[in-house]
């Protein structure tokens, strides 16, 4: 099969770890017509969304409403994926934009890194954010029962095939590591 991408960047990482901070300096960086982000949880949302009567622009935004449904929107996915572990994924990707480089922003699973790569191939490239429990903290993350002790949070914790690993525990370390990363996307997309 032929893709449009030169690059399907896989980005992983705890909550409040830095993940949407990272992958929109990248998307700046690389240049958004060259460049986008993609979310696993957008399709998601939007058919949990329509399907429990609720306002998407409320779920896609960072405020109270994501907490409250967090939970729930957790299980009633999974009962999807037990049928068909690639429905998301494959549904992000099909509404996505062409573009060379795809950063999607919200790995959670090995099944999701294995549709990835069977279907993307060597276009797949991983990255593994990680920050310490302390700044996790300072950047408002409480640690909840139900959703950090579950798959989707713990689920690619023990994942060691990752092509790149980048703390980010400061300004300073996300400088190294969205340099790190540029230098090989930069070769990649000549
Ligand atoms: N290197 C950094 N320097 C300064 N602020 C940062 C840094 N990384 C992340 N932040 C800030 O920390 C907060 C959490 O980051 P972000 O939303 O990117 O995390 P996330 O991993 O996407 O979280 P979630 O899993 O909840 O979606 C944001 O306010 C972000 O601006």
């Amino acid at each position: 099969m032929m893709h449009d991408n030169k690059i399907v960047l896989l980005v992983s990482g705890k909550r409040k770890c830095g993940k949407d901070y990272i992958c929109e300096k990248l998307k700046l960086l690389i240049g958004e017509e060259k460049c986008c982000i993609i979310r696993i949880s957008g399709p998601l949302k939007a058919l949990y969304a329509q399907n429990h009567g609720l306002d998407l622009k409320e779920l896609m935004s960072d405020g109270p409403y994501k907490e409250i449904y967090r939970q729930d929107m957790i299980t009633w996915s999974d009962k999807i994926r037990t049928e068909n572990p690639a429905y998301f994924c494959k549904a992000a990707c099909d509404n996505a934009p062409k573009k060379l480089v795809w950063i999607v922003s919200d790995i959670r699973r090995k099944s999701d890194i294995n549709w990835f790569k069977d279907t993307y191939r060597d276009l797949v490239k991983t990255v593994r954010i990680s920050a310490s429990e302390d700044v996790r903290i300072q950047r408002g993350w409480v640690y909840k029962q139900g959703v950090d002790d579950i798959e989707s949070e713990c689920g690619l914790d023990d994942y060691t095939e990752w092509d790149y690993q980048v703390s980010n525990n400061s300004e300073e370390d996300s400088k190294i590591a969205i340099d790190s990363i540029m230098n090989i996307i930069k070769e990649l997309i000549q």
